[in-house]
């Protein structure tokens, strides 16, 4: 059980600010809608429902990336999802957003800008130095409390994860409750069978910690996308570098070099690399290359298919599956083969199963795969499995330490 108070116990009318999580795939400049969007819904309405006054704050990719863009369009997603009008604030904590913040009142919704957009929110840094910004210093004062319900963002420790809710009367939201009672339970289970964990990916930082972490507790990993070409550059082969235009890996591989080969040399016989990769070919259409014949200047985009009947067959023979990031860019159809033929084998098989991640969980509904025949999908990735991993949540730990 968690210690944290939830929003039940708030007083009806008060000012909240609220920290929700809906990053989402940007297609062509052009936001997606999907389950994080419906689920802070819920707590959004709730919150209404017991006449609070709502903002939100939210974050939408990284700075540099293509996916980094205002938030104007997620606010008439909410607003479709509300079937109510979410005000859209250009501004996070400037003249602009404190004169809508003044103004608003019981019952209203507003969402400020991008927080990845103003200064504070970003680098992660200890708790009460993300307390001690202009940012949370600024906003804080207006609100009456805080309400945390981004959890997965909650292993990021940014003002507006860890910040506000140190110096405010903090509680968690409906989705940051759900979140952490199902992944706690989860990661309490015992399994009799193998334990297998899927993988991918664009974010090292999340998944590498994760495999030393459980290598002694998870009998395979079946690796793939960005993730798995780190390790493949380990063993020595020409894969894992950046073309022009891309910033994906090399600066994942400073920084993980290290633990990405003590992670290799330690786990080598459960870790399940790619034997085959699949790239775009002269004529546009898929092609695939064996992995002694990869070269560093070409890009790849998935696993390869003998790769793909190698996993299929490791997950239809486990007890359980643990899935996070995706195997290769399953956004465009010719790259989705190692994405959906894993997940289809995984729902044909009889086991118990999570897939988490923004982007992964979207592959189900993209290719026509049935949400119930796995037995859980989370909206978070890197937090889900540095859950079942024990170790701690920052977004998690602030909201308990407020109680
Ligand atoms: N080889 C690859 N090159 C570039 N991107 C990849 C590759 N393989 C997978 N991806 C991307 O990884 C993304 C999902 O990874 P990530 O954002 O880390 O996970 P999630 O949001 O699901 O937790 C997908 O959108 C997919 O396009
Ligand atoms: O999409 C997210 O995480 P996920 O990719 O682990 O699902 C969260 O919004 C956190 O985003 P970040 O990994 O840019 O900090």
């Amino acid at each position: 059980m968690s210690s944290f108070r939830t929003i039940d116990n708030l007083e009806p009318g008060r000012r909240l600010l609220v920290r929700i999580d809906v990053n989402a795939p940007v297609e062509d400049g052009v936001v997606q809608d999907g389950r994080r969007f419906a689920r802070h819904a819920e707590t959004i309405r709730d919150l209404l429902a017991d006449d609070h006054a709502v903002a939100l704050l939210a974050h939408q990719g990284r700075p540099g990336r293509d996916t980094f863009v205002s938030l104007d369009q997620h606010a008439d997603i909410l607003g479709d999802h509300l079937g109510r009008e979410v005000d859209f604030v250009p501004d996070t904590y400037g003249e602009e957003a404190l004169a809508a913040i003044d103004a608003f009142d019981s019952g209203d919704v507003l969402l400020l800008e991008n927080v990845r957009m103003c200064d504070g929110e970003l680098p992660e840094a200890d708790p009460g130095v993300k307390a001690e910004t202009e940012f949370v210093r600024t906003l804080a004062p207006r609100f009456d409390a805080y309400v945390g319900d981004a959890y997965s963002t909650a292993h990021r420790s940014h003002a507006s994860i860890v910040g506000f809710p140190r110096v405010m009367d903090a509680y968690a939201g409906r989705v940051m409750e759900g979140e952490y009672t199902a992944n706690t339970a989860i990661r309490e289970r015992s399994f009799d069978g193998p334990v297998t964990m899927v993988l991918g990916g664009t974010k090292a930082e999340d998944t590498i910690p994760v495999v030393e972490r459980l290598g002694d507790t998870v009998d395979r990993f079946c690796l793939g996308g960005i993730v798995g070409e780190l390790f493949l550059r380990t063993e020595g082969y020409d894969v894992g570098y950046d073309v022009e235009g891309s910033e994906l890996f090399d600066h994942q591989w400073d920084d993980h070099r290290e633990t990405i080969e003590r992670v290799h040399d330690s786990y080598d016989e459960k870790l399940f690399l790619p034997t085959d990769l699949a790239f775009e070919g002269a004529d546009g259409e898929r092609a695939e290359v064996d992995v002694e014949g990869v070269t560093k200047e070409t890009p790849f985009f998935d696993v390869g298919s003998e790769t793909v009947e190698r996993y299929a067959d490791r997950v239809s023979t486990s007890e359980a599956v643990f899935v996070k990031g995706a195997l290769g860019v399953f956004e465009d159809e010719r790259f989705a083969d190692g994405t959906v033929a894993v997940l289809s084998a995984i729902a044909d098989a009889d086991c118990f199963s999570v897939v988490g991640g923004g982007d992964t969980a979207r592959s189900i509904s993209a290719y026509d795969l049935d949400e119930s025949d796995f037995s859980r999908v989370s909206i978070a990735g890197g937090a889900y499995v540095r859950a079942l991993t024990g170790d701690p949540l920052v977004g998690v730990d602030v909201l308990e330490s407020a109680s």
